[in-house]
């Protein structure tokens, strides 16, 4: 079995592959509203954690619109430092990135310090995922341990049909690993088996 380490590098090297087989045009027409199914877990009023996505990473721009469209508050991952803990916080700009400036690790985040807010569902981006819906992050740990600190929460994991891993047993969980409640793909909204 290989370890989460090399399973990440040969996803991403999948991932790559299979986002820049497709073209421009039939890429900004994939997950550009969450599925009906997804919705219905869903309360209207619920704050909505979304993320930034970075080039290969199925895109999560459009759901920022869509959510706010329906008068949801959006909320995205940020980092005061490398070492500290992920929080969301408030996303001002839903329909741009006019709020959104480079965080610690790179990756844009909300400016300055705005509103720390408690999202009761996340859209995750992930690496890999099982049909039984376990996930494969980056390696942080932040969502896994975000998740463990507010039991209770409904996280979706946004995915490329690449990204499945099969067998599902190829991945090896480890106890702190937090199973996603539904992962939606361009072709298919996968569930866990026992819910
Ligand atoms: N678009 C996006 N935003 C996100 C995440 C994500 O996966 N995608 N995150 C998901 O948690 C959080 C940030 N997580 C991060 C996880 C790892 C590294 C990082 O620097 N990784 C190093 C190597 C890590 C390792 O040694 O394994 C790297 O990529 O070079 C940065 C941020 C929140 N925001
Ligand atoms: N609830 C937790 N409490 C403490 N440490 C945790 C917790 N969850 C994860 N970790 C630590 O985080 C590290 C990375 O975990 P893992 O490889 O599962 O990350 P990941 O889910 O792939 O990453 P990410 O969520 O950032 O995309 C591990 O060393 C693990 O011990």
């Amino acid at each position: 079995m290989s370890t989460k380490s090399e399973l990440r590098e040969q996803l991403r090297a999948l991932r790559r592959v299979h986002v820049e087989a497709q073209p421009d045009r039939i890429r900004a027409l994939l997950f550009h509203r969450p599925p009906a199914t997804t919705l219905e877990m869903i309360a209207e009023d619920a704050v909505i954690g979304l993320y930034h996505a970075s080039r290969y990473e199925a895109p999560a721009s459009a759901y920022a619109g869509f959510f706010a469209e329906r008068g949801h508050t959006i909320a995205l991952p940020h980092f005061t430092a490398r070492d500290a803990s992920m929080t969301f916080r408030a996303h001002s700009d839903p329909f741009g990135a006019s709020d959104l400036a480079p965080g610690p690790f790179g990756l844009l985040q909300p400016a300055g310090e705005p509103d720390e807010l408690v999202p009761e569902v996340l859209f995750v981006p992930l690496v890999g995922f099982t049909e039984d819906c376990e996930r494969l992050g980056q390696g942080g740990g932040h969502y896994d341990r975000w998740l463990a600190e507010h039991p209770g929460r409904l996280a979706i994991g946004l995915a490329w049909d690449a990204q499945l891993i099969e067998p599902a047993s190829a991945l090896p969980l480890e106890p702190h690993d937090q199973r996603l409640a539904a992962v939606v793909t361009p072709t298919r909204i996968y569930r866990p088996s026992n819910e």
